[in-house]
C-alpha cells in the first residue's frame, strides 16, 4: 500500500474520521476537490446520527454532500478492501486506538492528532495526560513537516501540530544553517484563533469569554514537539485570541557573533525558494493574509545578534488539513499542492 502511487484517473479511495470537526471538515473539502483522491467516506463520532456533510457545514451544499456516518471500530472489517487512505482528525486517544486497526488492514493513516508525534513515550503522561498504549508505533510513524523531510513517508504518517508548524518553519532554516548561538533558548510567543480548540462547545472558548490571554505556560504539549523538531530547548507560550482562524508566532533567537543579514537571508532562501507553501515576505505577516490559505508567511528583522522571526499560518490548513493533504499528495505521487486551492485547476 505505502508504495502505491496515483494519477487523476485512478483515484485513491479515502476516508476522513472526525469529518464533523473543524480540521476534518477542511480535509473532506480538499479531498472532494482533489482530482487524485476520492472522498469515499466521512465519519463522525458514534453518538451522532448519519446526515449530509452540508447539513453540518451549509456553505458546502451542492459542493460536498457526502453522508457523514457514525464511526464504530467494527466498520474497519468492511472497509478493508474499500479504502486506501484514512485521515484521522480525532482526539489524540481516539486516534491512538483506531490507528492499529486501520494499519492492520493495509490502510495508510495520516493522523492529525498528537498521538504519534513524539518519539519518547514517557512524554505522553506528562504533556498529554495519558499513558501511550502503542509505543511501538511511535518509531514507525514519520512526522510530516514536508519542507524538512528527506525520506519517504511510510504507512503511518503523523501530521505536525499547528503551533509547531508555525515556529519550526520559522526557526529551522537558522538552526540548520548553524547561525543560532550555542546555548540560545529560542523564545516563542504564538497566538491562535479559537478554531484551534475544535468545534465542541466549551466555556473558555465561547464568543463572550475570549479576549487575548496566554495559557499553557511551560506545560503545553507542543513544547516537547517543538523541542524534538529543533533539537534544543525552547520557551514556548501559546495565546488564545478572539479571532476565528490563524496563528501568529513570534520567535526570538540570539545569533552567533558576526552573523550578518546576508547569511540570514541566504538561510531562508535556501530553505524555501523551491517550497510552494512557504512565502518569505517583506512585511510583518498577518493572520488575515493566510486565513483560508495553505501558506506559511515568514518575515524577520535583525538587530545585531538579535533576530525576531514572525510566521503566520491558518491553524486549520497549513497547521492541520492542508499539511496532511500536502503530505498525502507527496506520498502518493500527486502534485504537492493538489486540492489545496479552492477553484484551482490541477
Ligand atoms: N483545530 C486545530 O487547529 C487543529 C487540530 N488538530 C488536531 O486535529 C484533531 C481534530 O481537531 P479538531 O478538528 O479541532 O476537533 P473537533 O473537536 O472540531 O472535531 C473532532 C471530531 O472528532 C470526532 N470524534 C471525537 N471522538 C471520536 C471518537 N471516539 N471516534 C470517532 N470520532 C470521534 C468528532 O465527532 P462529533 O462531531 O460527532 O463529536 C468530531 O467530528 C485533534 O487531534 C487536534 O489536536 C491539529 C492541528 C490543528
Ligand atoms: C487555541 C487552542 O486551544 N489550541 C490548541 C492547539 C491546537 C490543536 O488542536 O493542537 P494540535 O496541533 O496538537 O492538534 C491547544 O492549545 O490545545
Amino acid at each position: 500500500m505505502s508504495t502505491q502511487s496515483t494519477s487523476s484517473t485512478t483515484k485513491l479511495r479515502s476516508a476522513v474520521l472526525g469529518a464533523a470537526g473543524y480540521s476534518g471538515a477542511e480535509l473532506a473539502v480538499m479531498l472532494a476537490r482533489n482530482p487524485y483522491f476520492e472522498l469515499s467516506y466521512a465519519f463522525a463520532s458514534a453518538g451522532r446520527a448519519a446526515e449530509p456533510f452540508s447539513n453540518l457545514y451549509p456553505r458546502y451544499q451542492g459542493v460536498v454532500d457526502i453522508q457523514v456516518q457514525p464511526w464504530t471500530d467494527d466498520l474497519v472489517e468492511d472497509l478493508a478492501d474499500k479504502l486506501d487512505v484514512a485521515f484521522l482528525a480525532l482526539p489524540h486517544e481516539a486516534s491512538e486506538a483506531v490507528t492499529p486497526l486501520l494499519l492492520a488492514k493495509g490502510i495508510a493513516v495520516f493522523d492529525l492528532s498528537g498521538a504519534f508525534r513524539l518519539k519518547d513515550p514517557a512524554l505522553y503522561p506528562k504533556y498529554y495526560g495519558y499513558e501511550h498504549q502503542h509505543p511501538e508505533l511511535l518509531d514507525q510513524a514519520v512526522y510530516s513537516l514536508m519542507e524538512w523531510l528527506d525520506k519517504p513517508l511510510p504507512q503511518l504518517v503523523s501530521v505536525p501540530g499547528c503551533y509547531p508548524t508555525a515556529c519550526s518553519l520559522a526557526l529551522l532554516p537558522l538552526l540548520k544553517a548553524g547561525l543560532v548561538a550555542d546555548g540560545c533558548i529560542p523564545v516563542i510567543n504564538a497566538t491562535s484563533g479559537v478554531s484551534g480548540a475544535g468545534r465542541k462547545a466549551a466555556l473558555n472558548t465561547s464568543f463572550c469569554e475570549v479576549g487575548l490571554n496566554a495559557y499553557g505556560f511551560f506545560q503545553h504539549r507542543h513544547r516537547p514537539e517543538i523541542e524534538q523538531n529543533l533539537g534544543r530547548k525552547v520557551v514556548f507560550t501559546p495565546h488564545l485570541g478572539n479571532f476565528k482562524r490563524g496563528i501568529l508566532a513570534t520567535s526570538v533567537v540570539t545569533l552567533k557573533s558576526g552573523v550578518n543579514a546576508e547569511q540570514v537571508a541566504a538561510a531562508f532562501q535556501q530553505a524555501y525558494a523551491a517550497k510552494p507553501l512557504v512565502r518569505l515576505v517583506n512585511h510583518s505577516p498577518n493572520v488575515a493574509d493566510v486565513a483560508g490559505t495553505p501558506f506559511c508567511d515568514i518575515h524577520w528583522q535583525q538587530d545585531g545578534e538579535q533576530l525576531v522571526i514572525v510566521s503566520a499560518i491558518d491553524n486549520l490548513l497549513k497547521g492541520a488539513a492542508a499539511q496532511a493533504m500536502q503530505a498525502a499528495n507527496i506520498k502518493f505521487g500527486a502534485p504537492e499542492t493538489a486540492g489545496l486551492f479552492a477553484g484551482a485547476a490541477e
